[in-house]
């Protein structure tokens, strides 16, 4: 009887990549909280008639969901000891799984472009994430360190090109260790690469009350692949009579994000640009620890992979005090993309309650750890899934 139960369910399954220093931290943190979600959500759910229309469902065959999470050793410590990141099948084993948990990749023994480059980068490239989504707003119960700032004047998405630009990885160095050595890093651009994005850039501008977009770019010093974006900016703008737009050069952008808040909704810029902007978006929303991201094939042939922005954080990792915020909006928006609309609004509601309730760690001015911000978000879930 219960393994019949347990067939019904939709299952999700998730590959989850920890990968290096807090990146590990968070990754548990985030699927203990999804774990929550997912038994809260189904049989503890709630009220007695929650818990009997739960019963009544799956007497119907209709049943719940369930995560069924496959962990991979990818990382940077395992490198080290055996010499390699991924297997040779990697991209296979990514496609038999519905979405891609990451928690972070870099660590001081290993240089910075060899980590990136055989984890991260080879994943966005070759399941086709090509476009980096990253929200930005002040949580509730979290102050912008910019004095004047109100919680409703910062509200943004930046659509982060994801597949080529500065990233591409062409280029090479001559005269290598020698007093004449040159190194060269190519930027391409390209038509399709450019129209792709803008297309995401547009909708998700229109998918929003305030149908705005502004786009980044460096066109008047790059003369080429930035003036192509420009170009291909303004034509596809034409299919979008509905949504107002503009354009920013990435410096004066800085300054904008920092004077202005308010006058920005979403914004489209180039892999590299777009890796900055965030950053800083990140910083002036209250901390780096909360910011999420998700790297999505829109064409859903590959699965999308979901991450905190943050990195590794060495200086603090091994302490238990990383913020997992981040790491649970990953979460949500990780659940909202496999189309569980109700767990991934919950599980924000969980999160704000939680950061307006106090419940924050050092780099958002609290006391709390890792540990203490997970179980409080996990409490929470069964509050506003009881309340309902
Ligand atoms: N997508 C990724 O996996 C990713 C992203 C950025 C950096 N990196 C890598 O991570 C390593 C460290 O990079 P970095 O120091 O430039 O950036 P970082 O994001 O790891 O850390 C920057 C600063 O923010 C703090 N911080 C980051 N996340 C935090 C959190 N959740 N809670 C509290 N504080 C947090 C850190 O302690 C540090 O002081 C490098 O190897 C880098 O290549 C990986
Ligand atoms: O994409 C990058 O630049 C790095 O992986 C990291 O900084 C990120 O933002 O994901
Ligand atoms: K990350
Ligand atoms: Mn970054």
């Amino acid at each position: 009887m219960v393994s019949s139960i347990h067939s019904v369910k939709k299952v999700h399954r998730i590959a989850c990549i920890p990968g290096d220093g807090i990146g590990t931290e968070i990754t548990e943190a985030a699927i203990q909280v999804l774990t929550t979600l997912q038994k809260t959500l189904g049989w503890f759910s709630s009220t007695i008639f929650g818990r009997l229309f739960m019963i009544l469902k799956l007497a119907l065959l209709l049943g719940t969901f369930e995560f069924d999470f496959t962990h991979l050793d990818w990382s940077s410590k395992a490198y080290l000891e055996r010499g390699w990141y991924m297997p040779p099948d990697w991209a296979d084993q990514l496609r038999k799984h519905d979405a891609i948990y990451f928690g972070a990749v870099g660590w001081p023994d290993v240089p910075d472009h060899i980590s990136l480059w055989n984890l991260i980068l080879p994943i966005r490239k070759v399941m086709s994430q090509y476009v980096n989504l990253r929200p930005t707003r002040i949580l509730e119960g979290i102050a912008s360190p910019m004095a004047n700032v109100k919680r409703e004047d910062l509200d943004w998405v930046i659509v982060r090109e994801n597949s080529e630009g500065e990233y591409s990885g062409q280029g090479g160095t001559s005269h290598e260790d020698t007093p004449h050595a040159v190194a060269t890093e190519i930027s391409i651009f390209s038509q399709v690469g450019i129209e792709r994005i803008m297309h995401f850039a547009f909708q998700t501008a229109l998918s929003r009350p305030r149908k705005k977009l502004t786009m980044v770019t460096k066109s008047n010093a790059q003369r080429h692949g930035m003036v192509l974006w420009d170009k291909v900016f303004y034509t596809v703008a034409k299919e979008y009579p509905d949504v107002e737009i503009d354009k920013m050069l990435v410096d004066a952008m800085t300054v904008r994000m920092v004077l202005h808040p308010a006058s920005l909704d979403t914004i489209v810029a180039t892999n590299l640009h777009a890796d900055i902007l965030s950053d800083l978006a990140a910083a002036l929303s209250g901390s780096i620890g909360i910011a999420p991201s998700s790297n999505l094939d829109p064409t859903r042939k590959n699965p999308s992979m979901f991450e905190p922005i943050h990195g590794s954080a060495p200086d603090i990792a091994g302490k238990g005090i990383a913020n997992p915020v981040g790491a649970f909006w990953s979460a949500a928006e990780m659940v909202r993309w496999l189309g569980e609309e109700k767990a991934a609004d919950t599980l924000m509601k969980a999160i704000e309650n939680v950061t307006q309730a106090g419940v924050k760690t050092k780099d958002l001015g609290g006391s709390e750890n890792t540990k203490g911000v997970t179980e409080a978000v996990c409490k929470e879930i069964e509050k506003v899934l009881g309340a309902q």
